[in-house]
């Protein structure tokens, strides 16, 4: 660690952690619900359960963002955070915001629409808290040395505050309504996202293979050319059947489909950079979690992104078993990933434990990585056989989710195996290191 006030990010680590953990469990709860219908039906109805899942995620795939750009601003723009008062105070009411949804959803407030559910209270904070976060860390860069990677992430974090103001916007018109839905939902991670991520890829791979920074630069401008290319118009897949007119159909088609090439790009840039490297850098674990981030988003956003985003395609599988197939992977490929790989960096770092046992920790990237592939694979046979029952044979929903239910076993099992494998994760990044205290090899100096 360079910067006292990186240190910051070791408390937003820690508080997405929770959060994950927490997440996986809802989403555990609700794949259970889905085989056992009437399972706390009374008490935390499957609606209420599946917004904690999906709320959570979003809560602290951002907390990691935060936490990430507190850790490698400081180095990039080489000075302190500008006020570290001011992230704690953020990282308060953040975590005041969450707790404070997930009591209302439990009893029952919420303003629905998916994912931007939280009280309005609760929206007025995260409003709060994104200001000072950009304001600290602007001043931050506007200090200090201006690099691409700061440059690209900061346009990325201010995106997703700008684009999380639609969250405020709801008109009474269904078809309008989901139009500005979408401006959230899609822009953030088929645009704004794509951002942070290849910044903080970008970074990633700028430590762990010293490959030269002019190199790692021009990959990054042009994934991020790529990426607001596509994924601007891109958002015409979601404006097939909502009531906008029928030119969407061929926009949303072609640069959706588009979309596939950055998420292919960084598949190529991860492992360039790999192989190019010259430095042997000590903390395999975060390779490879850098290297599973790209490889799953390409496959979970590219490819089972473009399976469905056809209007052809999307007419008889939309809002069928694909959508979640789509969605996990496709989460957990491109954000989960990639948090969990600047944490699997920086934290052995922030505790000055570098080098620490990761074998703990591969172990976790594997059971996670094949859970949710299996979880993935098993819905979208779910979908398939869905889309021909229900959207080409005509037969009732309800008949076909009985149909369904042996694919719903599958995806619970794989979902047992994500949350072990979710639940390593954490243990072995706050395991205290034995074999170094043992060793007295406190002094081993912590690779950067
Ligand atoms: C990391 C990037 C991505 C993430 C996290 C993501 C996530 C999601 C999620 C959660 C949904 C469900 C939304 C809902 O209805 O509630 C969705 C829908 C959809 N996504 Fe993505 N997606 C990503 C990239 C892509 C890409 C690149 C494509 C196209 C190539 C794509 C195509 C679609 C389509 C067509 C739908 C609508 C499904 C339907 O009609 O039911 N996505 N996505
Ligand atoms: C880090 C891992 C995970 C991520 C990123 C994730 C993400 C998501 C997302 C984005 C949705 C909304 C999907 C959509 O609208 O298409 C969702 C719903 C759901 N997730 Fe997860 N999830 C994860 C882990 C799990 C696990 C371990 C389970 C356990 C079985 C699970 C079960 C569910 C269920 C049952 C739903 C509701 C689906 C529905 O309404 O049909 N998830 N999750
Ligand atoms: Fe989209």
């Amino acid at each position: 660690m360079k910067y006292s006030s990186q240190k910051v990010a070791l408390w937003y680590f820690i508080v997405a952690m929770v959060l994950f953990a927490a997440q996986v469990t809802f989403g555990l709860l609700a794949g259970y619900i889905y085989v056992a219908p009437n399972f706390l039906s009374e008490l935390v109805p499957f609606n209420i359960v599946r917004m904690i899942h999906t709320n959570a995620l979003i809560v602290w795939l951002i907390c990691g963002f935060f936490g990430a750009a507190y850790y490698l601003i400081p180095e990039e723009a080489e000075r302190e955070i500008h006020s570290v008062k001011l992230a704690y105070i953020q990282l308060v009411i953040w975590v005041v915001g969450s707790a404070g949804a997930v009591i209302s959803y439990l009893f029952g407030v919420h303003e629905g629409r998916e994912f931007l559910e939280q009280p309005l209270w609760v929206k007025l904070g995260i409003v709060v808290a994104a200001l000072m976060f950009l304001y600290n860390i602007s001043m931050t860069v506007l200090q200090g040395r201006k690099t691409t990677i700061t440059n690209v992430l900061l346009l990325g974090l201010w995106g997703l505050a700008v684009f999380f103001l639609f969250a405020f916007y709801n008109p009474g018109n269904l078809a309008l309504d989901k139009m500005y839905w979408w401006y959230v939902v899609h822009l953030w991670v088929e645009g704004v996202w794509e951002l942070i991520m290849v910044s903080i890829l970008g970074f990633l791979l700028l430590k762990l293979t010293g490959v030269d920074r002019e190199v790692i630069d021009k990959w990054i401008y042009a994934i991020a050319a790529l990426a607001l290319f596509s994924g601007v118009l891109g958002t015409g897949h979601h404006y097939y059947w909502i009531g906008t007119p029928g030119y969407w159909q061929w926009i949303g088609s072609i640069f959706s489909t588009l979309e596939v090439a950055p998420f292919f790009a960084m598949v190529v840039f991860s492992f360039v950079m790999v192989w190019k490297g010259r430095r042997d850098h000590p903390n395999k674990a975060a390779v490879l979690w850098a290297l599973g981030c790209a490889t799953l988003a390409f496959f979970g956003a590219g490819v089972w992104g473009f399976l469905h985003t056809l209007s052809s395609v999307n007419y008889l599988t939309h809002g069928t078993q694909v959508t979640p197939a789509h969605g996990h992977l496709a989460f957990f490929g491109a954000y989960v990933s990639l948090n969990l790989a600047i944490i699997s960096y920086a934290m052995p770092i922030l505790l000055k434990r570098e080098p620490y046992n990761q074998v703990l920790n591969m172990i976790s990237f594997w059971m996670m990585t094949s859970g949710m592939a299996f979880m993935t694979f098993v819905l979208t046979f779910a979908g398939v056989v869905q889309t021909h029952l229900q959207r080409v044979m005509g037969e009732y929903f309800m008949d076909v989710q009985d149909q369904l239910v042996f694919f719903y076993w599958m995806r619970l099992g794989s979902g047992v195996v994500v949350v072990l494998g979710a639940l390593l994760f954490i243990y072995a990044m706050a395991r205290p290191q034995k074999e170094l205290i043992e060793a007295g090899s406190e002094e081993a100096a912590p690779a950067e």
